[in-house]
């Protein structure tokens, strides 16, 4: 459990973090000389149940923003502090409002310096608090009078703290591990060491994570969580993790990088958010507006495009993309804080929500149902309700990853929603039945409309297809779809083609027409030596491009073989001619026969009888040994029936 100080300068909150802990401010720089346990104002607390109580207390104003929102998914109580003599001052309203942006919900005020105020001093104090907190998440939080100088009020304090980490129990840790990364430094005889806050996760010692978003791979070869050398750190903790691999240098990770699980890196500079403006802003917020964005330990130029409307009002919130400078690494539903360009005042802030926004998005109905459901926190029900938002097919995969989920919690996604799971490369394309079934309906009726417009053509073009279908599945997935056990036995792939099982062919009539001009011209005297496709069309005076079309369509209809490019023998012509070879065969000795035989027999040219009887070596009708060529006997129906 961390707690996380916050509060107007020099109101104490050092004092009262050393007045709770008994950690002095000496021994913390002692603790920062000896290496690895650095960590610039933190303090633990020793619980009786063996745990402890991390405190997060950073002096200096500009690093407090920094700190709470690097601490965000880290801090899980705030301990605001309000000197009683100076009482609500600017900073104090400013934390509040990043608490508050944060959703840091869990929280105690301490009226600090108490020493130094009237009774009456102290319920004024206490009144503004009331008044600054009012529709805040510390709305109604408790308000402790203490004194760091005299002890007044410590002990209770603590015991708020320590009951408070107790009711809160041990944080999830099922996610995939994620830590913000707030300094990188390299100590001698160790190596590269980060420090910072896990945000989510579990990290052990040779566990092999990734810094992102620059991609580095790094082995942790040992790591400290609250101060203490152990074998894993934990959402919640503060950890230095002591780093191994190639590139890694205390250069090459900065504050603001991310270490993590190296399935979640994805970095993105596009991401859909929901900002809630500070109702203290003096102007509404418009396209384009420039802005800093604070997410874990990262500082980011940004923009601000509104999603809905043309501006957002202070103490409003809104759908926003947020376009950043460069990618970060983030998870969806992480929250994020907006600075103003010079970063001296917080604007406002709020969570993510889609790190894969699209480009341009219209305002659509099912962008905005996309939106809501991605805008869910609890992941089974956002993937259910993604599912059923256009285009009805979603990336399992991408979704846990984004969200960094753990694999179990992905499979009780999964289990829970029982989609049609296509696995292709990394993708888990997930459909909802009812989706699916009307997929498969639309597949049918689709191809059924396009035989009976196009009853001369094999099938439809199965990207063209792809394209035309709802829900519009990438090309690995509608492959996988097209053999799904509810798709065949009613639908044919067929090459680059996809028909119904029951669909056959039919000669257009102009088709039908022209083939019987052309079939007298293939046949007849001429039969072992027809004419090729452009003495066809010169015949004909049509152009050639036709003539080759229509042979193809004949060859599709079993009317003719194409034996060799552009050349295309009646399917008679082909039978009688497996006949001669046969009969040839039979009457040689050794069963075999040559191709000058072979030519000889149907009186062509030598070059065409090659090229038949290398075609029938194709079909396996004939079997060449060298100049020698037997018949399987097994194929020489294949052309027609053998009386
Ligand atoms: N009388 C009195 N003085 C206090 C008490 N707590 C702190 N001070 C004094 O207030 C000043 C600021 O105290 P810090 O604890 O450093 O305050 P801080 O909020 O940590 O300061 P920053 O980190 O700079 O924001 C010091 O001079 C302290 O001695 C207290 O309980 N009573």
């Amino acid at each position: 459990m961390i707690v996380g100080t916050a509060g107007h300068i020099d109101h104490g909150k050092t004092s009262l973090v050393t007045a709770l802990t008994g950690v002095a401010g000496d021994r913390l720089k002692e603790e920062k000389r000896r290496g690895i346990t650095i960590d610039l104002g933190f303090a633990f607390l020793p619980l009786p149940d063996g745990s402890t109580l991390g405190f997060i207390d950073v002096p200096g104003h500009e690093r407090f923003v920094h700190t709470m929102v690097a601490g965000a998914s880290g801090i899980d109580i705030a301990l605001l502090a309000v000197a009683a003599d100076d009482g609500v001052m600017p900073q104090t309203r400013e934390h509040l409002a990043i608490l508050d942006l944060l959703q840091i919900g869990r929280g105690v005020i301490a009226i600090t310096k108490a020493d130094l105020a009237t009774p009456e001093r102290l319920s004024e104090v206490s009144a503004q608090i009331r008044e600054a907190t009012a529709g805040t998440v510390l709305d109604g939080a408790e308000i402790l009078p203490v004194s760091s100088v005299s002890g007044q009020g410590v002990d209770r304090l603590r015991e708020w703290l320590v009951a408070e980490a107790k009711a809160l129990g041990e944080r999830a840790t099922d996610g995939r591990f994620r830590l913000a990364v707030d300094r990188s430094f390299t100590l001698a005889g160790i190596g590269v060491v980060v420090t910072g806050t896990v945000l989510s996760g579990v990290v052990r010692v040779k566990d092999q994570v990734l810094v992102s978003p620059s991609g580095l791979s790094a082995r942790v070869r040992s790591l400290h969580a609250q101060n203490r050398e152990v074998e894993a750190g934990r959402a919640g903790d503060r950890c230095a993790l002591n780093l191994a691999g190639e590139g890694i240098s205390k250069e090459a990770i900065r504050r603001g990088d991310m270490v993590i699980d190296p399935f979640l890196h994805a970095p993105t500079e596009r991401i859909d958010a929901r900002l809630r403006l500070l109702p203290g802003e003096p102007k509404p917020v418009g396209q384009w507006f420039p802005a800093r964005l604070h997410h874990g330990a990262t500082e980011v130029g940004a923009r601000v495009v509104l999603l809905d409307g043309e501006q957002l009002l202070p103490g409003h919130a809104a759908d926003v993309q947020l376009v950043l400078d460069k990618p970060i690494a983030a998870a969806s539903l992480d929250r994020f804080v907006l600075r103003d360009v010079s970063a001296q005042r917080t604007i406002g802030g709020g969570q993510f929500f889609d790190l894969r926004a699209p480009t341009r998005q219209r305002r659509t109905a099912a962008r905005e149902t996309q939106r809501a459901a991605l805008a869910l926190s609890d992941p089974r029900e956002a993937f259910a309700a993604l599912l059923d938002a256009p285009p009805f097919a979603w990336d399992l995969a991408a979704f846990a990853r984004d969200r960094a989920l753990s694999a179990s919690k992905r499979n009780e996604v999964a289990d829970a929603l029982s989609p049609i799971l296509f696995h292709a490369d990394e993708q888990s394309i997930a459909i909802g039945h009812s989706h699916w079934h009307s997929f498969v309906e639309g597949l049918v009726e689709r191809l059924d409309a396009f035989h009976a417009a196009n009853p001369d053509l094999q099938g439809m073009g199965r990207e063209k297809l792809r394209v035309s279908l709802q829900p519009k599945l990438p090309p690995a997935a509608f492959s996988l779809a097209l053999q799904h056990a509810d798709v065949t036995g009613r639908v044919v792939r067929d090459g680059a083609f996809v028909r119904l099982t029951s669909h056959s062919l039919h000669m257009s009539p102009e088709r039908e027409a022209l083939w019987q001009r052309v079939a007298p011209l293939l046949g007849g005297d001429v039969r072992f030596r027809p004419p090729r496709v452009r003495d066809v069309a010169g015949l004909l005076a049509r152009p050639e491009q036709d003539i080759r079309q229509l042979m193809k369509f004949a060859a599709r209809l079993g009317l003719v073989d194409e034996v060799a490019h552009d050349h295309f023998f009646l399917r008679p012509t082909m039978h009688d001619m497996v006949l001669i070879a046969a009969d040839l065969a039979a009457h040689a000795a050794d069963g075999s026969f040559t191709a000058a035989q072979f030519r000889d027999r149907i009186d062509s040219g030598r070059k065409v009888a090659i090229q038949i009887l290398e075609f029938f070596d194709r079909q396996r009708v004939t079997l060449n040994r060298g100049t020698l060529r037997r018949v399987q006997l097994q194929y020489i129906d294949l052309y027609g029936p053998v009386p």
